[in-house]
């Protein structure tokens, strides 16, 4: 299963109909090539000699696994015409099968992921920025990759045109496929007919189990076997357990023709759970939680895919190469890859890698990024823009930003916040790897924005969420998550949104855009929280996330209602597109946020957000604007308002919150001559802790 699931396209899954038509038609187009390839390629033949399928017991379930070994040989016609008909993928290396266990091996022992998690300082979000050994401006010369003269695209330039889109070099469209190449298709496609045989063999096998068939109707609810497992001591028989799982959900499908006589539906979906945490290892509470949130079939389909590895994905940081470079580079190191699929320019699936990926010249030159392909979602949803002033207010270990950077070319600003002082580190060493030049790295409780600074273009909020859309990354979830965190993380998404929402510019030109996104696949911490803001801020309306594929939100969920623009919101699950769990919507801020009612009475604002001051909407005037204002001579008392707003508006155009600044109350003799209260030094106050304004591009608060 992990073999599969890894070596799974990422995204939307393809059309049946039309997908295995142009297979066949590239089979066709590849059998009149084949002869010439192969002599062009050195004539590698390989052949698997053994396929060994195996079914093995976990803790946490069953899962097969396939293996197979290759040797010299030559292909059965059916493995050719197998061969022929699927997509090739990239590689220089012929090495063992990848399993799920060999991902901290393929990223170089130090397991990298600047995924988003939920707590903070988590082990899964380490990618804390190897400033490693680069060759001073961080750059290799390309020629030091390309030079070993394996080529490595299929001969067909048009296969290849599609597969490597916009950024990619249309000359090198030309190159053939290497022998190395067509080792690594060759084991792809193996190892994928290998999964096929074991899939069906553990079907059979499933088949075989059901031995408590009486007639048509399955006996799940069969006395002795509730006995079994969940209330004894004894440890569960695993096939049994996933037997009647699968009756079970077979039942529910087709209660009235499947179920006993005389059994309620409720029975048997209290079973299943009961099974589910069993067999998967999940508490009860988080089991019925997900469970809820499809139909059963598709419930189990996603606790499955919970338990196999996401593929491995890197994103070309596209401030230093080019996705068509970075492969070659990669490929020439003995990594087998391809592209991650149409809807991403810049994301590379990782099938194997005879080098750690975390520790090559090209990750520490920052050429890529290890980052699983559903965090590219929420900055492709944000769109930034050249020149904007964007705003990442959980930004640390830095996935998003440097992403965000790279869409914006390094133009412009991105202020990119984290209130966990370690965590911002590592989004300082990948700022820097990555060669960000546009970023502003603070360390605020996010609350506190936007009077720290607002006024943004676009604001992404990538929320501290319970991760469990990455459950098969962080299987601790299945049992550490209560009831308390689905309340309290709420609360906090709740408020997060809010100020992400009052720091956005609703009369910016380009924008005005806030994206909200968790790494989890719960209602009360989506669509509840977008609910919540929807309420709470008229001023904003969700708009579509440009994204283009996903399930759409909840309108309506467990009796709760929804807003109808709910489903413009988009859902993304490991067992639909193989991509961890995440959640994106996106809001278009149309009018100023109103006065906050902090002190109002709103039993989720009144004892919390009393810090949050809105954005002083004041027009910012121009100096031609002033002077005119200052014609009709001068009464003292009311001039210094007028100064005052004066000098309000010179720090707003500094990218200053006046209301953040500590202002020395003017002395006697300042006020008599028309002077008005300062800033207190260069320093602007946001609660007690300083930003350090600094003349380099990237600024630090606080964190030495
Ligand atoms: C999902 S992770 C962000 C991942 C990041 N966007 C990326 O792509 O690399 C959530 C982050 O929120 C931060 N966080 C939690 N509470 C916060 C708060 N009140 N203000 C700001 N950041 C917070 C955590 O430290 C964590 O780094």
């Amino acid at each position: 299963m992990g073999v599969g699931r890894r070596m799974k396209k990422q995204g939307p899954p393809p059309d049946l109909g039309k997908s295995s038509a142009s297979k066949r038609n590239a089979a066709e187009f590849d059998e009149s090539k084949r002869g010439k390839k192969r002599k062009a390629s050195g004539e590698i033949k390989l052949q698997p000699i053994a396929g060994k399928s195996s079914i093995k017991s976990t803790n946490s379930g069953l899962r097969h696994s396939t293996k197979g070994t290759f040797t010299n040989g030559k292909p059965t016609q059916a493995q050719k015409g197998r061969h022929l008909a699927k997509e090739p993928i990239m590689s220089g290396a012929l090495q063992d099968v990848s399993s799920d266990d060999d991902a901290a091996d393929l990223l170089g022992g130090d397991v990298i992921d600047d995924d988003d998690n939920n707590d903070e300082g988590s082990p899964l979000d380490i990618d804390n920025g190897l400033a490693g050994s680069t060759n001073g401006d961080g750059l290799f010369a390309q020629d030091e990759f390309l030079e070993s003269g394996s080529s490595v695209y299929d001969s067909d330039p048009q296969q290849e045109k599609g597969r490597f889109s916009e950024d990619e070099d249309e000359s090198d469209a030309e190159e053939k496929l290497t022998a190395a190449n067509i080792a690594g298709l060759s084991r792809k496609l193996d190892l994928e007919q290998e999964e096929d045989a074991a899939e069906a063999q553990l079907e059979l096998e499933e088949a075989a189990l059901q031995t408590n068939i009486d007639g048509d109707r399955p006996k799940v609810l069969d006395d002795e076997f509730e006995d079994e497992g969940v209330g004894s001591r004894l440890a569960p028989d695993l096939q049994v357990l996933r037997s009647r799982l699968t009756d079970t959900i077979r039942v529910l499908d087709d209660f009235s023709k499947l179920a006993e006589v005389g059994r309620s539906r409720v029975e048997y979906t209290g079973q299943l759970l009961k099974d589910i945490c069993l067999y998967y290892g999940y508490s009860p509470y988080l089991a019925e939680k997900l469970f809820n949130l499809f139909p059963p079939r598709e419930a189990f389909a996603f606790f499955e895919a919970n338990e196999s590895a996401r593929p491995i994905v890197i994103r070309t940081n596209t401030l230093r190469t080019h996705r068509r470079e970075l492969a070659q580079s990669l490929i020439n190191r003995g990594v087998t890859l391809e592209p991650v699929g149409k809807w991403s320019k810049v994301g590379l699936q990782v099938f194997e890698s005879q080098v750690p990926l975390g520790a090559t010249p090209e990750y520490l030159a920052g050429h890529y990024i290890l980052q699983a392909a559903s965090s590219f979602l929420p900055v492709m949803a944000l769109a930034p823009q050249e020149h904007e002033r964007v705003l990442d207010m959980a930004a640390a270990p830095g996935g998003k930003t440097t992403h965000i950077a790279a869409l914006m070319k390094n133009t412009g600003s991105i202020f990119a916040n984290d209130s966990n002082k370690s965590r911002a580190k590592g989004l300082i060493g990948n700022i820097h790897r990555l060669g960000v030049k546009n970023a502003i790295v603070c360390n605020y409780d996010a609350k506190e924005f936007p009077r720290v600074i607002g006024g943004f273009d676009r604001v992404l909020l990538d929320a501290p969420c319970s991760g469990t859309g990455v459950i098969a990354k962080d299987p601790s979830v299945k049992t550490n998550k209560t009831e308390k965190d689905f309340m309290q993380l709420p609360h906090l998404q709740k408020q997060l949104l809010l100020c992400a929402i009052d720091s956005a510019d609703h009369t910016s030109k380009t924008g005005g855009y806030i994206v909200y996104s968790t790494c989890s696949v719960t209602v009360e911490e989506n669509e509840q929280v977008v609910q919540y803001a929807l309420t709470k801020r008229p001023n904003v309306k969700l708009v579509e996330t440009g994204l283009t594929f996903g399930v759409d939100g909840f309108v309506s969920y467990m009796g709760k209602q929804f807003d109808s623009k709910m489903k413009m919101t988009k859902r993304f699950y490991p067992h639909a597109y193989n991509v961890d769990g995440f959640f994106v919507s996106k809001f278009r801020k149309v009018a100023p946020s109103p006065e906050a009612k902090a002190r109002g009475g709103d039993p989720d604002t009144a004892s919390n957000r009393e810090d949050v001051v809105m954005v002083d909407r004041t027009p910012i005037t121009t100096e031609d604007e002033k002077e005119e204002g200052a014609f009709g001579g001068f009464d003292e008392s009311e001039d210094e308002k007028y100064i005052e707003k004066a000098k309000r508006n010179r720090l707003r155009r500094n990218g200053i919150n006046p209301r953040a600044v500590n202002w020395k109350k003017p002395t006697a003799g300042q006020a008599r001559s028309g002077g008005a209260a300062q800033p207190n030094g260069v320093d602007v106050q946001a609660g007690s802790r300083p930003i350090v304004r600094a003349a380099s591009t990237t600024v630090i608060q606080n964190l030495t």
